[in-house]
């Protein structure tokens, strides 16, 4: 069962992790998912001071996947810096959620980071579809060059973003045209949930959460082809850094196809919801089953390996 790989040139004992927002709200949840078969993990997306979020209910399972409006619930910015310090980092690597009200906020939370010599990975949310008011930065090209010039002048390591799905291959080629004018963005993680999707319970003629009339970021089953196109396109348009894929995935087969797309970690945030931290270990078995019924022994072998027909 060796699925080892290389991620930014850190060990991974898998390629698999939980994606922002899903079981790492509070230490707790966060040693859970330290001690779990995860090979890495990420903080939930965070702002300089604490939120409660939107009303409840602001999650719901769907037929084939969810819906969440939980409009940034975090514990604040310096809660996972606690946390980043007591994180054992020879177990697995920690990425570190931002997701900034404004971009001062941003780049307050940049500098402490910064000082605070973690060895947290930085993953900028860019596309948070929930806060009431705010418009999802990566849809705004314009925004999206400022705020990576700015974090870019700020920070003095690597770090990655988190992008909403795209649908248009002009914007794919218009996005990943200003993401390679950054070099210090190593990383792209596809996708965040679908925006502002609306699902309906037709006993009661409602919809299915309170906040925003019922709209919220459709994630699971639903988006799983979405996801692996938008990692596929980054993949092919940004040779010089790294894909995360997330979406859709459930099963091994999921996570094998988010990995032939060309994704170097997989993260898995519906079936983790409602599943919880042991799915790594299921998930695990399944990817290492077809890998052998493949006859491929290592994840380098597959990467980025799909076909075209
Ligand atoms: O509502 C949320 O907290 C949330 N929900 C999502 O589906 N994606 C996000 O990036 C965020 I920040």
């Amino acid at each position: 069962l060796d699925l080892s790989t290389f991620f930014l040139g850190r060990p991974l004992t898998s390629p698999l992790m939980n994606a922002s927002g899903v079981w790492c709200n509070v230490n707790n949840q966060l040693n859970a998912l330290a001690e779990s078969k995860a090979g890495a993990m990420v903080t939930k997306s965070c702002t300089l001071l604490r939120r409660n979020g939107n009303p409840e209910p602001r999650y719901h399972t769907l037929a084939m996947g969810s819906i969440n409006s939980m409009g940034l619930p975090n514990e604040g910015h310096q809660y996972y810096l606690d946390y980043a310090e007591r994180h054992d980092y020879e177990n697995k690597p920690l990425f570190f959620s931002i997701a900034g009200l404004t971009l001062d906020d941003n780049l307050t939370m940049v500098a402490q980071i910064q000082d605070a010599y973690t060895p947290a990975i930085l993953e900028l949310n860019l596309s948070c579809p929930n806060v009431p008011g705010k418009a999802q930065i990566a849809y705004d090209f314009e925004a999206l060059d400022v705020i990576l010039a700015e974090i870019s002048a700020a920070y003095s390591r690597p770090f990655g973003i988190k992008l909403p799905p795209y649908f248009d291959i002009a914007h794919f080629d218009e996005v990943a045209e200003i993401l390679n004018r950054y070099e210090k963005v190593s990383f792209i993680t596809c996708i965040n949930s679908i925006g502002n999707g609306l699902m309906i319970d037709i006993n009661s003629e409602t919809v299915l959460i309170k906040p925003k009339e019922g709209f919220g970021g459709i994630g699971g089953d639903y988006v799983l082809p979405t996801a692996l196109a938008n990692v596929n396109a980054f993949y092919q348009r940004c040779p010089k850094k790294s894909i995360i894929g997330c979406g859709g995935v459930s099963t091994g087969e999921h996570v094998f196809m988010h990995l032939l797309a060309g994704a170097g970690i997989v993260q898995v945030g519906t079936a983790l919801y409602e599943e919880g931290p042991e799915i790594f270990v299921r998930l695990n078995i399944e990817l290492a089953k077809i890998m052998k019924e493949k006859g491929y022994k290592t994840i380098r072998e597959f990467q980025g390996k799909l076909k075209t027909i």
